[in-house]
């Protein structure tokens, strides 16, 4: 059955183009992401859902989404989705980072003249007939400092276009490398500096903890007088009625304000004071943009509901549409041997190392480690996926630690998981075959070549004569087909190990009567989500 997408914002229509063309059915409801009850009632319908800001994904939509793989946002900014319930419940976050970075700039550029030249009052006063030429005096840009603050795709842009303006330019951001500042033109400073120096600042930074009203009282005192201010980031950078006040001292000469604390803003301290200058989230809003980052949700969302491809996802690696083919076999593996310590291992456990070896190593181990904790987690929790395991792990407090090597034995590639828990370590290796199918090669140290099958036994015992004839006997009895069988031992006479692939689950009372012979020290069921064999 083809996935279904809902699109619940004003998206660009060629999103449902692209979507149809990509094989995903697709309802363009625009106007939807409004109505909070309605969309609750019908999002357990969809596989995918597509929106801008208006909607909001909130824990209570998380939860009513039962089919939901995939929340793709047509835009930069997530901070209208539960991104912790999501990926509690296995959705996947996507959005678009590039695509309207340009036209953001551009914005919080038009906003910079906007304010420096007070073009809307004038403009307003102008068609009113009343001709104020000398009420509307602006000042230059040329030769003045933009503080930018927030510099990553669309503060790098804003920076780039001031110094195009003959600006100076200084940046404040914790993550901005000596090096790329010097390539961009631009001179790294702290942010005391930046608001000591900046005759306008333009913020272009997430809403974090950190940078939640950033913008407040002692930064503008820190300020020049007559500072100018734009915000084309998000609403609570700044602290609304400490920018007000700022205007109304004259500390703050004009701002700018494209995004604010509660959207829509309908009513703001802001609205009405002399030379601030408002616009409704528009930052993003032309053709071009709204064009890109339309056609790349809809072809990362297909990409993923139709071939498994992920990309520009918040919550989860990235995966290419051409990685995904030769990464599916040992996905599966990961998630096996995961899924082998998960079941066998009745304590908490503390740590999970992962050893990629050979071709693996190469390979998008990020995917790979979450496949495993995925398999790992399963056995404790129904609802886990490759998106909610590694935030599951982490939440019980597992360790994870990851390793890589070169071809270091008779394998060409291997993955070895090892679980510590109080009391012990255990690990599990495996490989993919040529016919692409996992194998067991390692158990406790003990090397075995097991096929993986739906429904299996994990057993230990001292090694002995008769324990093949036993189990074989055992099993017989109760009707019970084993379609293979492997043991191991690490010497004769010492500790083995015995992995048998059956052809049906094993009864309850079955596994009784095997624990019930002295020779065997202990029996476990597993099973894998692997096909079932055909009998
Ligand atoms: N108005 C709009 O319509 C509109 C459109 C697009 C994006 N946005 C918003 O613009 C903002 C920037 O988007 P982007 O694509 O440039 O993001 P980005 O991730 O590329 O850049 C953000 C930068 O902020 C920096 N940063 C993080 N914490 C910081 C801190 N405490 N102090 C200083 N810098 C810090 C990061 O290091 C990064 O370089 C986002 O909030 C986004 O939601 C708004
Ligand atoms: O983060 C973004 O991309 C912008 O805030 C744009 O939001 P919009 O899609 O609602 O215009």
């Amino acid at each position: 059955m083809a996935p279904r997408v809902l699109v619940s914002d004003k998206l660009s229509k060629t999103a449902v183009q692209v979507f149809t063309d990509r094989g995903v059915e697709v309802d363009y409801m625009p106007d939807l992401g409004k109505d909070k009850d309605k969309l609750l009632e019908i999002i357990g319908q969809y596989d995918g859902l597509a929106i801008r800001s208006a909607t909001k994904a909130t824990e209570k939509l998380i939860q009513a989404a039962t089919n939901l793989k995939v929340i793709g946002r047509a835009g930069i900014g997530v901070d209208n989705v539960d991104i912790p319930a999501a990926s509690r419940k296995g959705i996947i976050v996507m959005n678009t980072p590039f695509g309207n970075s340009i036209t953001t700039a551009e914005h919080a550029i038009a906003m910079m003249f906007a304010v420096a030249r007070q073009l809307p009052a004038a403009d307003a006063s102008t068609q009113a007939g009343k001709w104020e030429k000398n009420r509307f005096m602006g000042v230059e840009i040329t030769g003045k400092t933009l503080g930018v603050i927030g510099c990553g795709n669309i503060g790098s842009i804003v920076a780039t276009r001031g110094v195009g303006l003959k600006m100076r330019v200084v940046a404040f951001d914790p993550f901005l490398s000596h090096e790329r500042a010097a390539q961009l033109g631009i001179e790294k400073v702290e942010l005391d500096e930046l608001l000591k120096r900046a005759d306008f600042i333009s913020l272009h930074t997430p809403m974090t903890d950190k940078t939640k009203g950033i913008i407040n009282a002692a930064a503008i005192a820190k300020m020049k007088d007559g500072v100018r201010i734009i915000n084309c980031a998000r609403g609570g950078l700044v602290v609304e009625a400490d920018l007000a006040e700022g205007i109304k001292s004259g500390k703050v000469a004009g701002a700018g304000v494209d995004v604010f604390e509660t959207e829509p803003a309908t009513d703001s301290v802001l609205f009405g004071l002399e030379n601030v200058v408002c616009t409704p989230h528009l930052g993003a809003s032309t053709s071009e943009a709204q064009e890109n980052v339309a056609v790349q949700v809809a072809e990362q969302m297909s990409d993923y509901l139709v071939r498994g491809a992920v990309s520009n996802a918040i919550n989860m690696p990235s995966i290419t549409a051409e990685e995904a083919p030769i990464l599916t076999p040992f996905v599966k593996l990961a998630e096996i041997l995961g899924g082998f310590a998960g079941q066998v291992t009745e304590e908490p456990i503390t740590s999970v190392e992962i050893l990629y070896d050979g071709t693996v190593a190469g390979m998008n181990t990020n995917a790979l480690t979450s496949a495993a904790l995925s398999g790992l987690i399963k056995s404790q929790v129904s609802d886990v996926n490759m998106v909610s395991a590694p935030i599951m792990v982490k939440e019980r407090g597992i360790h994870v630690t990851e390793s890589r090597r070169d071809q270091s034995g008779v394998f060409e590639t291997y993955i070895k998981l090892t679980v510590t828990t109080e009391t012990m370590t255990r690990s599990v290796a495996g490989t993919v075959f040529s016919d692409g199918k996992p194998r067991f090669i390692q158990i406790k140290g003990i090397n075995l070549d097991a096929e993986v099958g739906q429904h299996m036994v994990y057993t230990t015992n001292n090694d002995a004569p008769g324990i093949i004839g036993l189990l074989g006997t055992t099993f017989g009895a109760a009707g019970v087909n084993i379609a293979n069988f492997q043991l191991g031992r690490n010497r004769p006479g010492g500790d083995a190990i015995a992995l048998l692939y059956l052809d049906s689950p094993m009864p309850e009372d079955l596994l009784k009567t095997v624990l019930s012979h002295k020779e065997i020290i202990s029996a476990k069921p597993l099973r894998f989500d692997v096909a079932e064999a055909t009998v």
